[in-house]
């Protein structure tokens, strides 16, 4: 049985990628998060593209740990801010992970935004990397529009904010959809999907 190590210092996200791994019925392959293995510091998240983030996350994590390491970048690309906050998204609001200050801000960032130029999308970018220097990096991008308050319990981020276009979703945010349904439809979800067979081959 290989190792994986899933790299994410957030426990939402951390639980949806394990979530979609666990879906994918991989055989062979144990996933590990952090607190599985020794502390190592965090890179600070300095590329321009999610892909280049992902990269430096799962880059350290293969590093510093010798296992495969697996690791997502993502954020919420909006259409009126010219892409923004993109790779900005986890510290838009200045404060690093503080989903109810992002949210406000947001909010009143778009407040003379009329419902027509309301696009966005959320953007996940997945990078595996293995020790001797194989790498891979997927993207997965789910469409929507930001809704005008926050809505619903579940997700986090800007999930209470994000309405997808999907029409299963039937106008609900993305914090209305069940945990599995947000899995089938997500910008994670899709950029996992592509995962698979490389995750697949890792084990033995
Ligand atoms: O880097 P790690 O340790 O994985 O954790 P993080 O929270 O810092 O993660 P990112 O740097 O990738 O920043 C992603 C931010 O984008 C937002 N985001 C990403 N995926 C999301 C989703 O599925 N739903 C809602 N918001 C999301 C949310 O604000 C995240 O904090
Ligand atoms: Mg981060």
């Amino acid at each position: 049985m290989s190792s994986v190590l899933l790299a994410s210092r957030n426990g939402k996200k951390l639980a949806e990628l394990q979530r979609v791994v666990d879906a994918a019925g991989i055989t062979g392959v144990e996933i590990v998060g952090l607190d599985a293995v020794p502390d190592y510091p965090e890179e600070p998240e300095t590329g321009a593209t999610f892909e280049d983030n992902a990269l430096i996350k799962a880059r350290a994590g293969a590093k510093a740990i010798g296992i495969p390491c697996l690791a997502d970048d993502s954020g919420i690309a909006v259409d009126a801010l010219n892409g923004m906050p993109g790779v900005l998204s986890a510290r838009w609001s200045g404060r690093h992970g503080d989903d109810p200050a992002n949210n406000a801000l947001l909010l009143a960032q778009l407040s003379d935004t009329p419902d027509e130029r309301r696009g966005a999308a959320f953007v996940s970018a997945c990078a595996l990397v293995l020790p001797g220097g194989t790498e891979t990096v997927v993207r997965g991008e789910w469409r929507g529009r930001v809704l005008r308050e926050e809505r619903g319990p579940h997700g986090f981020g800007y999930d209470p904010l994000f309405a997808p276009d999907d029409e299963i979703a039937d106008g609900r945010s993305a914090a209305e959809l069940s945990p599995a349904e947000k899995d089938g439809l997500s910008h994670r979800g899709k950029a996992l999907a592509q995962l698979v067979p490389a995750l697949r081959a890792l084990a033995g």
